[in-house]
């Protein structure tokens, strides 16, 4: 279905707020144009030497009166209106940043972050003055120019306010003529931003490669070539708006020397009195900002057309990972894990991830993945975890195809460590505590403890109060590693996965968490993947993936004994050097290289 246009909807749910905003402007316009009336008045008095000191007074009086009603209603009218803009942003953002949650993690594998931040940032600001000046300028237009042109007709000269308005016209077909080059140029500044952002944001996060790699004159050149091109889309804009404007001046002026000349003729000839000409040419001065701006607001409503149906393609792409019809209501999940026939090839990828995966764990044992780089690890625990949707009837917990299963439910289910373990920038007892549920400070304490990380923490200068990220404390890997854990653990969830996340710490710290974990889990699936043998020896099951397929499974002594990947995996990270490079399975030079240097 056809999105409105995110304006409109804003515009319709709030119109009785917006009405009342222009009634409060309009009463403000509606004071200030009586001003012309006290000068004619003012003109002809001095001009026929009819007008006495206290009529002065009474002048003066008016018009602070007037200066006063004008500031009062403007000002609240201004403040209301303004108001709703605010809100139509903070909505706008809101609606996006939810709708971004939805989305799965492929999509954003495709945006640049630069252009995300384009979305929030610049889209949502024109959208704003839209909802600002665009709707404040064009209610002052609207109301002003009508109200004018009735005064200038009706108390003064229609011929001559006829003659003034002649070429006015000329200004709607020259909104007409910019409205194409100006939302198109103002599509190329809005990318052009974005280009710019991501590249600032890419710069910031990969600063310590680019400065090792003594990259930061390529990076220069590149960020100054995407600047330029920013630059050469704002000029271009900048251009188109000023075209505009200059000729829209010059349509105006010819409206006042049109004035200036019929008027004084006008005028000789005794048809209007000299007040009459005075307050003509001050209405005519009231026409020339609202004019202008009526100029500016169209461009604006340009530029926010083409902002508003960014932000539409952006609300449009579908979440394809979601509750699908028919889920099972289940509220808790045991954790018995199936895997039937699982082959998987990613959108954008030729081969596949994995095929043809047959598997079972147990409610409360552990499995161990291990495998070379790229052998579809991560893509397994992925898939269980609905961070790509698994085909139908390949994956079931308890029995059900977790396709059935409600997401929510699955994921809270399970306890997931990353391979990359990302922080916030906030506590770090916020960060363990990254839950919906609620904790207890002495759970999150528990759960450091069994990360072993607790002391760490308590070492930093406000133990778990202590803010991490940006402007706090960074972590060393292993624990940040610790950390990860830690947030996995406090979940209680029947099913644990831990994605290599014991690479960055030592082996001593390692064989102490791993026999804590093994301790703490017990009861739950669990699923290690490691590089590791160390890591995942004690699993009940071990399966080896190689490129895709599960090459080897079994427990650690039988795959021992079967002279396979695991086995060369194993001799090539063990200690024992004693043995003879003939009695080593698919010896080749390296492993005997290895083994001498080692020794
Ligand atoms: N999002 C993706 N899009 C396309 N291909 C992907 C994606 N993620 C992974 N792959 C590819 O799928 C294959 C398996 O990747 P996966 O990350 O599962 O391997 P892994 O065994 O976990 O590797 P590692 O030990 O390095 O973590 C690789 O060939 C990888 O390039």
């Amino acid at each position: 279905m056809k999105r409105r246009p995110l304006f409109h909807e804003h515009f319709f749910q709030h119109k009785w707020s917006y009405l009342l905003g222009s009634v409060l402007l309009s009463m403000s316009l509606a004071l200030q144009l009586v001003i012309p009336l006290l000068l004619e008045d003012f003109t002809d008095g001095i001009q026929h030497l009819t007008i006495r000191v206290s009529d002065l007074w009474s002048l003066a009086a008016w018009f602070i009166i007037l200066g006063l009603g004008i500031f009062i209603f403007r000002s609240s009218g201004r403040i209301y209106i303004f108001r709703l803009s605010r809100m139509l942003e903070r909505d706008l953002r809101t609606k996006l940043f939810t709708h971004w949650e939805t989305l799965p993690a492929e999509y954003y594998q495709h945006e640049r972050i630069g252009n995300l931040m384009a979305h929030a940032v610049n889209d949502v600001n024109i959208l704003r003055q839209i909802g600002m000046q665009g709707v404040f300028q064009t209610i002052e237009a609207m109301v002003l120019i009508s109200i004018t042109i009735t005064m200038m007709a009706g108390t003064i000269n229609v011929y001559l306010t006829l003659l003034v308005l002649l070429p006015l016209p000329g200004l709607t077909y020259l909104a007409y003529r910019f409205r194409t080059s100006i939302r198109m140029y103002s599509l190329r500044v809005q990318e052009a931003i974005g280009t710019v952002t991501s590249r600032v944001q890419e710069f910031c996060t990969g600063i310590r490669i680019i400065k090792t790699y003594v990259q930061e004159h390529e990076e220069i050149k590149k960020f100054t070539k995407e600047n330029g091109e920013n630059v050469k889309a704002n000029k271009q804009l900048i251009r188109s708006n000023s075209l505009f404007a200059s000729y829209s001046q010059g349509i105006v002026g010819l409206s006042y020397l049109l004035s200036i000349v019929f008027g004084s003729l006008l005028v000789m000839k005794g048809r209007i009195s000299l007040g009459e000409f005075v307050a003509f040419n001050t209405y005519l001065s009231f026409l020339v900002a609202p004019i202008e701006n009526l100029g500016k607001v169209i461009n604006l409503f340009q530029q926010g057309k083409a902002a508003d149906s960014r932000l539409r393609n952006v609300l449009a792409s579908e979440p394809d990972i979601k509750d699908e019809e028919g889920i099972v209501p289940l509220k808790e999940i045991k954790g018995e894990i199936r895997i039937r026939n699982l082959s998987f090839q990613y959108k954008n990828s030729k081969g596949y991830a994995l095929r043809n995966i047959n598997l079972t764990i147990e409610k409360g044992a552990s499995l161990a993945i291990v495998g070379k780089i790229g052998s579809g690890k991560s893509t397994l625990v992925n898939l269980l975890l609905r961070v790509y949707n698994p085909p139908r009837n390949t994956i079931f917990i308890d029995n059900y195809d977790i396709r059935d299963l409600p997401l929510k439910l699955l994921r809270t289910s399970i306890g997931y460590v990353p391979q990359t373990n990302f922080l916030f920038s906030s506590t770090i007892k916020e960060n363990i505590a990254f839950d919906p549920n609620y904790y207890q400070d002495n759970q999150i304490y528990k759960a450091a403890k069994q990360a072993h990380v607790y002391r760490d923490i308590m070492d930093f200068p406000e133990g778990f109060n202590t803010a991490l990220g940006e402007r706090g404390l960074s972590l060393s890997g292993g624990q940040r590693q610790r950390v990860s854990i830690a947030r996995a653990m406090i979940k209680q969830s029947p099913i644990m996965i831990f994605d290599d996340s014991l690479s960055a710490v030592d082996v001593k710290t390692e064989e102490r968490i791993l026999k804590t974990l093994r301790s703490e889990i017990k009861g739950r699936t669990s699923i290690i993947i490691s590089h590791r043998i160390s890591t995942i020896q004690k699993a009940d099951k071990i399966i080896v993936l190689d490129e895709g397929k599960i090459a080897e499974q079994g427990t650690h002594e039988s795959l021992l004994e079967r002279n396979g990947i695991y086995k060369n995996m194993y001799i090539l990270q063990s200690n024992e050097f004693t043995l003879e490079p003939s009695t080593l399975p698919f010896s080749s030079e390296r492993t005997v290289r290895i083994n001498k240097r080692r020794s």
